[in-house]
């Protein structure tokens, strides 16, 4: 299993950008949650325009989906501002960065995507247009290569990343500001849902927003994909109206329980639970239980069943929570004192 294949992924399919920038908050004041973001951020941007200057540099951290790309629109928006989008991986050599940079319009902000995985000559010189607002073209090759000095017009970068402390200090510190996304909480995405469904024309119960804001694992990305998914179920196998019954047929035709686990999330924590006791258990061997790429439990399924508090990563292997058992519905095995005797698994055909 893939990225791709998840419902539950926070990151964009390539086709579902168009539907997402028609869902985007376009002011401030339209996005929601992120309570003291838009607060520091409002502070930040109306300063900039009673000055009638350019807004400070702002770093975005945060997982994939929490809005980092819409709040970057939002600042441009509030500036009046025209807005340039790129990504750490696009700029391969300075050289991108510089013709960038060059062709960039007075107060115009720049969002700078992963920002953490640009090259490292792109990066120091981005450490010069942020403070200075110039960078150095370099002209020819070897010894007799120049460097000319370039101005460039006031701008506001806005770089995102996934998390702030990739960052190396130089680059992290010629922020003037830096905001931290959460994840949602589920008023918040129930809030999301509401504004989704009106924007996309879907008649929902507030039930209904509350049963999708639930399975969304607090991301407005993944609300809005399941939103339009429980849309379809609605108006293939209903009326079209979504309650809270269409709301949860639909997601359990998907495989996206009520917290939000899909297949494989649950695939790892049933074979943890019934092939292993709950652990401790190695990564590879869990893997190959649950027939799949040690990356993809990794990487994939771990990282949300760790968040919420269903698996614990010990030195000794992964191990299942409490919350775990309950959540599958299984009874934990009694714990027996050690050398006490045993049920038919010591005295078995491999036995001891
Ligand atoms: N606070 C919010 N209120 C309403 N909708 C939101 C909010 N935050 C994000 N969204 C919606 O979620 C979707 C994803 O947001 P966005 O693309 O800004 O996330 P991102 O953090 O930039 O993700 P990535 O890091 O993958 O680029 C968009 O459709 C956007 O409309």
């Amino acid at each position: 299993m893939t990225h791709e294949d998840r419902l539950v992924d926070a990151q964009a399919e390539d086709e579902e950008q168009a539907v997402e920038a028609a869902l985007r908050p376009k002011q401030l004041g339209e996005f929601i949650g992120q309570p003291k973001v838009r607060e520091q951020l409002d502070l930040v941007l109306r300063a900039a325009r009673a000055r009638g200057g350019t807004a400070d540099h702002v770093l975005l951290s945060g997982a994939p989906g929490l809005g980092k790309t819409t709040l970057s629109m939002i600042i441009a928006a509030e500036m009046g501002a025209p807005i340039r989008i790129t990504s750490g991986p696009a700029i391969q050599h300075a050289g991108d960065l510089a013709s960038i940079l060059s062709s960039l319009q007075e107060g115009e902000v720049l969002f700078l995507d992963e920002i953490h995985r640009m090259s490292r000559p792109a990066e120091e010189m981005l450490y010069m247009a942020m403070e200075d607002f110039r960078v150095d073209v370099i002209v020819g090759k070897g010894p007799g290569a120049t460097a000319i000095p370039l101005q460039l017009p006031p701008f506001t970068l806005v770089g995102a990343t996934t998390r702030a402390g990739l960052l190396p200090p130089p680059l992290r510190d010629r922020f003037g500001f830096t905001a931290h996304m959460e994840f949602y909480e589920p008023a918040e995405l129930e809030q999301v849902v509401r504004r989704s469904a009106q924007l996309l024309e879907v008649r929902t119960d507030p039930e209904g927003a509350v049963e999708i804001a639930g399975r969304s694992r607090g991301t407005p990305r993944i609300a809005n994909r399941l939103l339009r998914r429980v849309r379809d179920y609605a108006q293939v196998k209903a009326d079209g109206v979504i309650t809270r019954e269409i709301a949860s047929a639909a997601l359990e035709v998907y495989e996206v329980d009520e917290r939000g686990l899909d297949r494989l999330d649950r695939a790892v924590l049933g074979s943890l639970l019934k092939l292993f006791g709950g652990g401790p258990v190695g990564l590879s061997t869990l893997a190959v239980a649950v027939g799949e790429e040690r990356e993809t439990v990794e990487e994939v399924a771990e990282p949300f069943l760790v968040r919420e508090g269903l698996l614990a990563r010990t030195p000794r292997g992964r191990v299942a929570t409490p919350a775990a058992w309950a959540h599958l519905g299984l009874t934990p095995p009694q714990q027996t004192p050690r050398g006490a005797s045993g049920g038919p698994g010591q005295q078995g055909l491999f036995g001891g």
